[in-house]
């Protein structure tokens, strides 16, 4: 702690007075100050007093389990909590670091492991601030609103949004699902001169097809049943700013001629008005479609899929850029552990290797999200090849099947491959793995050009 710094308050609620006092005088020793009760009934009063960290039992008066992390959490959100339980139970762990809890101590608690804990929490918690920050300067610089990725096709993409973003270009961003397309069109507007303004977005295929109009142009009173006041579309709330319409391949024909217009003329016309208004407003237009497709069979105007395409950025798979896997494990892991409150900060070679094997059918978004069950299910600081959904380790284990047709120097110089990979490059492990000497395998590892 440094001299001059306040003290951070540290409330430590335990009924056994000597474990209490044990406690107490060791944080007080390392420059805490500690709220010692052992009052149940009084205990969480002591919530209100600014408390950085919580150290409780699992039974405070009426609260009892996880109860007792939820209500901490709840009036105190911003502090660490460390529950300290009777007996090891693995099911409350889980269940008390879902609800929020930093870490599960069992009695009796060691007073320098405890410590030793709150330290490890608030250095955590620095350094997912400063994860954070760091974006957020660098979202500033670079406006490429938390894009992560350095591969080469990332990085042709973002000097592709930084040449177009100044421009009234329409723009069309093409690419599976969960490719990050709205993150595309969100660093356009955060990168044009229109950035202080809205960047409204509309999900076609979101909205029922006879509401899309009036969402998009605005309606005036009386038009059709329901509307009993003039409404403004998405067209001019977004007015210089940008627009973002997402899914356009689900747009209707007629709405896709009307579309064309409003980009040509910069026009719009409301729904039961025969009055044109003047809109100005960039247009970002994204699709998982095969637009060309639905030209060529009658599905999408010719005239719009060109009229969009005038500038077409296309983002890859993941699969097709594997090597933004690491990159992107690493940014939400600090991510999701910072918001979730969870003491995961690492992955393991072996688990990372396999996620790069694996084909990430929903891209980023898929990643995310098994990422994110992880890690809020984990009390691990490190994520481990256990840890991994099964169908990621199963796609694994089909992948490392030996096909027929393989010579065994063949299979000998994938055995050793794996094996690096699995020990993430020790030779002596992977030697002592192959039961083989070391002299052998640095023979091989020459000999294959490994
Ligand atoms: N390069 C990236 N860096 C960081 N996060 C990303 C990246 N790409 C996508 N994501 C994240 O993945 C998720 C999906 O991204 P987004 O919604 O932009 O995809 P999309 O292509 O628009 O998907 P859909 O076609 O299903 O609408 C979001 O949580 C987004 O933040």
């Amino acid at each position: 702690m440094i001299d001059g710094t306040p003290k951070l308050k540290v409330l430590l609620i335990d009924d056994q007075p000597d474990s209490l006092n044990a406690m107490s005088s060791r944080l007080e020793s390392e420059g805490y100050a500690p709220i010692a009760t052992s009052d149940a009934q009084s205990a969480w009063q002591h919530l209100d007093d600014g408390v950085a960290v919580v150290v409780t039992e699992l039974d405070v008066a009426k609260t009892k389990g996880v109860e007792v992390v939820r209500f901490a959490k709840q009036h105190a959100p911003h502090a660490i909590v460390i529950v300290v339980s009777a007996e090891p139970d693995i099911g409350l762990a889980v269940a008390a670091v879902r609800e929020g809890a930093f870490d599960y101590l069992t009695k009796p608690v060691d007073p320098s492991d405890l410590v030793h804990r709150i330290e490890m929490a608030l250095s955590r918690r620095r350094m997912a601030a400063e994860i954070a920050s760091l974006h957020l300067q660098l979202n500033e610089k670079h406006g490429l609103q938390n894009m992560v990725g350095n591969s080469p096709a990332m990085r042709s993409l973002y000097e592709k949004i930084r040449l177009v973003a100044d421009t009234r270009s329409t723009v069309l961003v093409t690419g599976e699902s969960g490719t990050g397309k709205e993150l595309v069109a969100r660093s356009i507007h955060h990168l044009s001169k229109r950035k202080n303004e809205s960047c409204i977005p509309i999900n076609c295929a979101a909205i029922p097809e006879t509401l899309v109009e009036s969402e998009l142009f605005g309606h005036e009173k009386g038009a059709f049943t329901g509307a009993t006041d003039r409404k403004q579309g998405f067209f001019e709330a977004a007015t210089k700013g940008t627009l973002f319409i997402d899914e356009i391949g689900e747009l209707e024909l007629g709405l896709q001629a009307k579309l064309l217009r409003a980009i040509e003329n910069r026009t719009i016309m409301r729904v039961g008005s025969t009055k044109e208004t003047s809109v100005d407003v960039r247009l970002v237009a994204a699709t998982n479609r095969d637009l060309a497709e639905h030209v060529k069979n009658g599905h999408f105007r010719e005239d719009l899929f060109y009229r969009l395409k005038v500038v077409e950025l296309k983002l890859p798979p993941l699969r097709q850029r594997k090597e933004d896997i690491a990159l992107l494990v690493q940014h939400f892991i600090a991510e999701i552990s910072a918001d979730a409150e969870r003491p995961v900060r690492d992955i393991d070679t072996e688990a990372l290797e396999m996620m790069k094997n694996y084909s990430w059918p929903g891209n980023v978004r898929e990643l995310r999200n098994t990422l994110e069950g992880m890690i809020v299910l984990s009390m691990k600081p490190v994520i481990e090849a256990s840890d991994l959904p099964t169908h990621i380790s199963n796609h694994n284990e089909s992948q490392a099947i030996i096909k027929p047709g393989m010579t065994m120097s063949e299979i000998e110089k994938e055995a050793i491959r794996r094996t690096l990979q699995h020990t993430g490059g020790n030779r002596t492990k992977s030697a002592e793995i192959l039961g083989i000497s070391l002299r052998t395998l640095q023979r091989k590892v020459k000999e294959f050009g490994l």
